[in-house]
């Protein structure tokens, strides 16, 4: 198993230059929020702008796109061209509206890289493109059930969440991000740590945050991956450890909220790239 720190991070981070212009440093597009979770998608629009996007797009229910221009009027709430998606977020697949199950749908078909979270993760094996899945242990075991592994509980994946993660990404061909205190990034071959340094992190929209980090990650890094898309998982584990530096500067030693986590990831990247 590899352990990833601020060493392995910093590999993957990369300062605009002056031939850069905001589609070269990746868009990323969001589908994401309800009339349910709306704040998901303040936090994963949040935290793609944090994290570096060069452009972030939105698209979701008009009252969940006033939200976001409300908190960032920078986001454009119209669908098209993106390096990357981040789907999910803040959505629930029992309730899904036909319209948002075309949009899903049409973003996983688009062949682009692809953060699957939440709600969208029952579509993860659909569509093309290079896929990070970022369940939790629950959501881990929903994935698998529907996969065929029947009577799994939370606490068996928890117990050993290796074993669970590499059967997911096999399963799927995708790359799976494990959260936890301990977040699990693995192919199915390559098995990457990253420990969180503060539990103040569990808490309601952290995940969101992190949906938002490891979007960026993969829109800056879209050509990349279709090189090789392998490298999904050092991306996936430096958005985990940026998650994480950020929730030890928003934290301070005491609670924190997920949108101050959002907010800590500029400073979090500029340490890095220093
Ligand atoms: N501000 C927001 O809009 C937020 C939206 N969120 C969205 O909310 C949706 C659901 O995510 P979750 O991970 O919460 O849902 P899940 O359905 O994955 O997990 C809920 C689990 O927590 C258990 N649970 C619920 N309340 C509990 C309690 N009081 N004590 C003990 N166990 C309890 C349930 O039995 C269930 O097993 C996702 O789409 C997510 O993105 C969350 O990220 C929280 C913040
Ligand atoms: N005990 C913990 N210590 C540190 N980090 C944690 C702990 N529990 C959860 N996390 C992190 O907090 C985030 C929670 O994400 P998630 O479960 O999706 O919550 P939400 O749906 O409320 O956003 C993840 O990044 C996870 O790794």
């Amino acid at each position: 198993m590899e352990h990833w720190t601020r060493a392995e991070a910093r590999a993957w981070m990369r300062a605009p230059a002056a031939t850069d212009d905001k589609y070269a440093r990746g868009v990323v597009g969001l589908v994401t929020g309800s009339h349910d979770y709306p704040g998901a998608a303040v936090l994963g629009v949040e935290a793609a702008h944090r994290a570096g996007a060069g452009m972030v797009r939105h698209v979701g229910p008009r009252r969940v796109g006033d939200l976001v221009l409300a908190r960032r009027p920078e986001t454009v709430v119209q669908a098209g061209r993106v390096q990357a998606w981040v789907l999910g977020s803040g959505t629930d697949p029992a309730g899904r509206s036909d319209a948002l199950a075309a949009v899903l749908q049409e973003a996983l078909d688009e062949g682009v890289p692809a953060v699957v979270d939440a709600g969208a993760l029952d579509l993860a094996g659909t569509g093309d493109g290079a896929r990070l899945l970022t369940p939790h242990a629950g959501e881990l075991r929903a994935l698998l059930a529907s996969l065929g592994e029947d009577g799994l509980t939370r606490g068996d994946v928890e117990a050993d969440p290796e074993r669970w993660a590499r059967l997911a990404a096999t399963r799927t061909g995708a790359t799976v991000l494990l959260k936890g205190a301990r977040t699990l990034v693995t192919d199915g071959a390559r098995v990457v740590l990253v420990a969180a340094p503060t539990h103040w992190l569990a808490t309601a929209g952290t995940g969101d945050v992190l949906a938002g980090v490891a979007g960026a990650m993969l829109a800056a890094h879209a050509d990349a991956i279709a090189r090789d898309a392998g490298i999904v998982v050092d991306l996936g584990a430096t958005a985990a450890w940026i998650h994480g530096a950020a929730g030890e500067r928003a934290s301070g030693g005491g609670p924190l909220v997920a949108l101050e986590v959002a907010e800590q990831v500029a400073d979090v990247v500029a340490g890095l790239l220093a």
